[in-house]
């Protein structure tokens, strides 16, 4: 049967949108892995699948996010703030993560994202740490950060972001078996008083040209750090984002998000 899909971006982290509303979808690691691939699919960063909210949650929808190895989350910052635009209204939205607050702005959307994680079993990590300055490094990348923002993020904190190589560096702190669910790797490199320039290596995906949770740790670990106060501005590869957080408090991450086209497919042949 042929159901309908958008595909929509944020900052260039693109998303293969599917309505399950009135068509309900079966997506499995395997389907979400095929519809992602490039070549041989739509292709996309992440898979979103926006569901009815379950009776009696005070949720407009629901989201399933799938990344494009097919491996399921809890969280994407980007995608999120596709949401009220798919949907036409602002929207109380039940994540994995919780329940996130997204409202339209012009040109994108303003997402309360939850309150950050510092413990280590929340991150989680292998064993017992310091989350502000971690006991561990890799190479020449001494003492990251880790936070979780409903997905799991460490944060290196370097003087020179284009001599890192993100390509060989990425996989390997993404598969260390210090994260037993893997990890978000953030490179991030201080401009500014409140600004940032950011690289992720995405869990699931690799190099993107955006992610906003990664936008949304990487801020909260600079503020900890007090090598800023907030609102942040996070320049990546594919634009910037605003992120305003401050201790105690929950995240504000507001940006673009894009509408690209609609399509038809029939998921029963992926
Ligand atoms: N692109 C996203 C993050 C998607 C999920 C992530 N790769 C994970 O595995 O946790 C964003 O914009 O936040």
């Amino acid at each position: 049967m042929m159901s309908r899909f958008s595909k929509m971006h944020g900052l260039g982290n693109d998303f293969v949108v599917i309505d399950a509303r009135q068509a309900p979808v079966a997506m499995t690691e395997a389907r979400a892995r095929a519809i992602a691939d490039r070549h041989a699919g739509i292709g996309c960063d992440q898979l979103i699948v926006i569901g009815d909210a379950e009776a009696g949650d005070q949720a407009d929808v629901s989201m399933l996010i799938f990344n494009s190895d097919g491996s399921e989350v809890e969280a994407c910052g980007n995608a999120t703030r596709c949401v009220p635009l798919f949907v036409g209204k602002d929207v109380l939205i039940r994540t994995r993560a919780g329940l996130l607050d997204a409202k339209g702005v012009d040109g994108g959307a303003s997402v309360d994202m939850g309150a950050p994680r510092f413990d280590w079993d929340a991150i989680p990590l292998g064993y017992p740490m310091d989350t502000l300055t971690m006991s561990a490094s890799w190479e020449d990348l001494p003492a990251p950060a880790a936070v979780n923002v409903g997905n799991p993020h460490v944060i290196f904190f370097v003087e020179d972001l284009d001599a890192v190589d993100f390509e060989r560096l990425g996989p390997l702190i993404e598969h260390d078996p210090l994260f037993p669910a893997r990890v978000n790797v953030n490179f991030a490199q201080v401009v500014g008083p409140q600004h940032l320039r950011l690289i992720v290596w995405e869990r699931g995906a690799g190099l993107t040209r955006a992610c906003g949770t990664g936008a949304c740790a990487t801020a909260v670990a600079a503020i900890r750090r007090k090598l800023m106060a907030g609102p942040v501005t996070v320049s990546l590869p594919g634009g910037d984002l605003e992120i305003d957080w401050a201790p105690g408090g929950t995240i504000r991450m507001t940006g673009p998000a894009t509408h690209v086209f609609d399509g038809e497919a029939d998921w029963d042949r992926f």
